[in-house]
């Protein structure tokens, strides 16, 4: 028998979910809409809470993609790695639109609810200092506060000691025949990547040849992009912070704004950014 039209299935007062949809079974929404509590009675808030949700899991399926590319990176499937990394592009404009939805919220605004964050703060998310880790950026002090979070800080040791996408795109570079010595291969991983000139001097090779037959400049303009997203993620956050609290500190106990200002110093990719200078 031909399946019933989609219309008539929805007006059939006959059809019946099982103890629950499966949509539900994959989904999970009911779990998913039992996680908004609020703490305040500053209707506000609830977008507040949301949008911060909405970008914990961006951070997790960000962090998930690029640990993907590095798998085929590791394995020389450069081809396969674009895609992952063309979805995490993707990914990472989903998560920067997701500030526009928290244009409406003036100080008054958020004053309302701010008292009763208390010191809770994006500073403690695990899962961005994940996905930082994947993109390269390692810092041992900031993960140092989870120590009493016995799985947290296990989970993030041991990934702080793991190579970063950016470690595997370097090893990448040597196996294809790029000079790239021992120290810039073999570095403490635990410790932010020092950009190298051999690094550098690779990227200009690699742009020299800008086809489509040249996988490692398409690897190159994928990781461009990923960089550049991630890098409006932390201004448009840092935009988020001046219109909102302006130059008070922050409730992780950070001098706010400064601080966020200087953490964007570190770009992700860095030799990838400094090449254009020689092309
Ligand atoms: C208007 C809204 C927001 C304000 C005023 C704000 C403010 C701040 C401030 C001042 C810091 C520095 C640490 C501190 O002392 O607290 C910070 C860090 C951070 N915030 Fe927000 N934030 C906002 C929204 C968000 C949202 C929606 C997220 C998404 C989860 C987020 C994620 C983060 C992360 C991951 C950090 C650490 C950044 C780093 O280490 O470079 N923030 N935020
Ligand atoms: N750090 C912010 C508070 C804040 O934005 C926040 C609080 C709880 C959960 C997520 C947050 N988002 C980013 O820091 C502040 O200083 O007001």
């Amino acid at each position: 028998m031909a399946a019933a039209p989609v219309v008539a299935v929805q007006e059939d007062d006959e059809i019946q979910f099982a103890e629950s949809a499966p949509y539900d079974e994959y989904v999970h929404a009911r779990t998913l809409h039992t996680l908004q509590r609020t703490i305040s009675d500053d209707p506000g808030e609830m977008s507040f809470l949301v949008v911060s949700q909405i970008m914990e899991l961006y951070f997790g399926l960000i962090r998930y993609e690029l640990r993907e590319a590095q798998r085929l990176v590791r394995e020389d499937d450069v081809w396969g790695a674009l895609e992952p990394l063309r979805r995490a592009g993707l990914h990472l404009e989903g998560l920067n639109a997701s500030w526009r939805t928290l244009r409406w919220m003036s100080p008054t605004d958020f004053n309302r609810f701010r008292g009763q964050l208390g010191e809770a703060s994006g500073f403690q998310s695990a899962m961005y200092r994940h996905m930082e880790f994947a993109l390269g950026l390692k810092s041992e002090p900031l993960i140092r506060p989870f120590r009493r979070q016995k799985a947290v800080y296990a989970e993030l040791t041991r990934d702080i000691r793991e190579p970063s996408l950016w470690d595997e795109v370097i090893a990448l570079l040597a196996r294809r025949g790029n000079d790239i010595p021992a120290e810039a291969r073999d570095r403490d991983r635990t410790l932010d990547h020092a950009p190298h000139p051999a690094v550098e001097d690779a990227w200009v090779r690699v742009y020299q040849n800008p086809t489509p037959g040249n996988d490692l400049w398409l690897l190159g303009e994928a990781l461009t992009e990923v960089g550049e997203q991630f890098s409006d993620w932390r201004y448009l956050h840092l935009k988020a912070v001046l219109r909102t609290l302006g130059d008070k500190p922050g409730t992780a106990g950070s001098s706010g704004a400064n601080w966020l200002r200087r953490s964007m110093g570190k770009p992700v990719f860095p030799e990838l950014w400094s090449a254009r200078t020689h092309m």
